[in-house]
């Protein structure tokens, strides 16, 4: 179908406006194209196109227009077939001898006669209401005549549009999927303060010129449309991901914890593993779990002051560079022979092992460190509450849960005579202003570095389960005081991750969604920071 142009369509609604003074109803517009054809404006294509006029003239204060709804009812294939021929019990009714006047009809031959459907619909229906009767194996009429008021009522419906006895029985129709309700817009015109039958050129601009001429005085100028949408920035965005990594660092600087810094990918398995007392043999340290730098292992000589230790000398580092002597001999002794309390992994502790570069396989790593700053800097040790946020590397086959890299929310609180009931109280704080749930529940569990340790689950209303958040524990004395935190001192730690959070905050359940090839950067550029108490 051809459409009138925006231009002829605007002077034919002014002219019309024009002769008539208003318009009560859009649907009574008729335009006629220059090939004769006619359109009308009462739906889709062409009402758009009359919408867009009708806007563009209402801006300019010519026309002023309202928006009206309606509502009828059209009827569906099954209705318009009952309409046309009847309804099945009706059907079956007339397919049926007389009572006393002929064979009855059994099932079998009945379907041949009225079809399937019809049988299976209309026999108990007509039997409901009394129409038919049971005599020996098969059925008669039971009565002279009918009333088909489904049919009649469908009729009624095709051709009003509506029912004279109102909602309830359109709502059983619609129910019965005979009929659909329809809804209708049309608009009612009438001119507006600047009518006229010319469209003005309105002035985007105000020029030098026309200020210097004075001419400006005599323009008609385009309103601005505050409601325009603006263009979208080009710039870049910020991944949903560290939107709500935002979120959390807020959280924890209300909590007052500081930041540590988590700015270097590359520890040494010192760091990693060694100075947390995770045993050398341990299972995570293999190849397998880690990844580590290729590269001639031998410590770097040069002894580094503590600020730069483990950032790698050149751009391409062979070996890590050393811990303080003194710190590392306490480390391997621990391990070794054991002491504070512990009698070691009782097992050779291999200084080869120890200077491996590696990708951090948590950020406990840097939290290793900073304590070890703490406990050695000027002033001694003052109770600490830090928190970290960043990315952590295992060597894991990427699936719809797992990726090789992930981020980890991590917080560590270090004070004189805290208790594990400190960890739960300061977690169930995070967790609930992080909208990860009010009720969290503790599992026993295993680290090396950690004694006692639990697991973390939150009740997730929405999915209606208990969900595993993360891990925590009490660090051991084998790590924190022979990092020279004095004793007495208590460190509590837990790990979450982001990743699993966000997953649920955003109902999404593929994990690889949010970075590599199976991410949308439309939902990556656009989707809002969300909460996940909503659910
Ligand atoms: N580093 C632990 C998390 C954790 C941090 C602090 C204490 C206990 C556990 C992990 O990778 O899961």
């Amino acid at each position: 179908m051809s459409l009138p142009s925006a231009d002829k369509l605007q002077s034919f609604v002014l002219k019309t406006l024009d002769s008539q003074g208003s318009v009560a109803n859009s649907n009574d517009l008729t335009f006629t194209l220059e090939n004769g054809q006619t359109v009308t404006f009462t739906e889709g294509e062409t009402q758009a196109l009359l919408k867009g006029v009708l806007d563009s003239l209402a801006s300019r204060e010519m026309i002023t227009y309202e928006i009206h709804t309606t509502f009828d009812h059209a009827l569906l294939p099954e209705g318009s077939q009952i309409a046309a021929k009847g309804s099945h019990e009706a059907l079956v009714w007339a397919a049926l001898p007389m009572k006393g006047q002929g064979e009855p009809m059994g099932i079998p031959e009945l379907k041949k006669v009225v079809g399937d459907e019809t049988t299976k619909v209309g026999q108990g229906k007509a039997f409901k209401n009394k129409w038919i009767t049971k005599e020996g194996s098969g059925f008669v009429k039971a009565v002279e005549s009918i009333q088909d008021t489904t049919r009649a009522e469908l009729e009624e419906v095709a051709k009003t549009g509506t029912h004279s006895s109102g909602e309830k029985l359109l709502a059983e129709l619609r129910k019965r999927k005979l009929i659909v309700q329809r809804k209708h817009i049309h608009y009612s015109i009438a001119k507006g303060p600047e009518f006229a039958l010319e469209v003005k050129k309105l002035e985007t601009d105000l020029t030098t010129d026309m200020l210097n001429s004075g001419a400006w005085k005599n323009m008609s100028y385009k309103k601005y449309n505050f409601n325009a949408a603006g263009a979208p920035p080009e710039g870049g965005a910020l991944h949903p991901l560290l939107k709500v990594r935002e979120e959390f660092r807020s959280i924890f600087f209300d909590m007052g914890f500081t930041e540590m810094p988590t700015n270097k990918f590359v520890e040494s398995a010192f760091w990693n593993f060694d100075a947390m007392f995770v045993p050398q043999q341990h299972p995570a340290r293999e190849m397998q779990d880690t990844f580590y730098l290729k590269g001639e292992l031998g410590f770097n000589v040069a002894i580094t002051p503590i600020s730069d230790m483990c950032v790698p000398p050149s751009s391409e580092p062979q070996v890590s560079q050393p811990p303080p002597q003194e710190y590392f001999e306490r480390v391997k002794k621990v391990h070794e022979v054991g002491g504070y309390g512990s009698i070691g992994y009782r097992a050779p502790f291999s200084e080869e092992e120890s200077k491996k570069l590696l990708l951090r396989t948590h950020t406990t790593a840097v939290s290793a460190d900073m304590l070890y700053r703490i406990a050695n800097q000027e002033g001694g040790f003052k109770p600490v509450k830090m928190f970290s946020i960043d990315r952590v590397f295992r060597n894991e086959t990427p699936d719809a849960t797992h990726l090789a890299e992930f981020h980890q929310v991590e917080g560590v609180i270090a004070d004189y005579d805290i208790t594990l009931g400190h960890l739960i109280a300061i977690l169930e704080v995070f967790m609930k202003k992080a909208g990860l749930g009010n009720n969290l529940r503790f599992k026993p569990a295993y680290n090396p570095y950690t004694e006692p340790s639990a697991e973390v689950f939150s009740y997730h209303e929405g999915l209606g389960k208990w969900i595993e958040v993360g891990n925590s524990g009490m660090f051991r004395t084998e790590f924190v005081q022979v990092a020279g935190i004095p004793e007495g001192v208590r460190v509590l730690g837990f790990g979450l991750s982001l990743e699993r959070p966000f997953l649920l905050r955003y109902a999404m359940n593929d994990i690889r969604q949010l970075v590599g090839h199976k991410s949308d950067i439309n939902f990556i550029r656009n989707a809002p920071a969300v909460r996940m108490d909503r659910a």
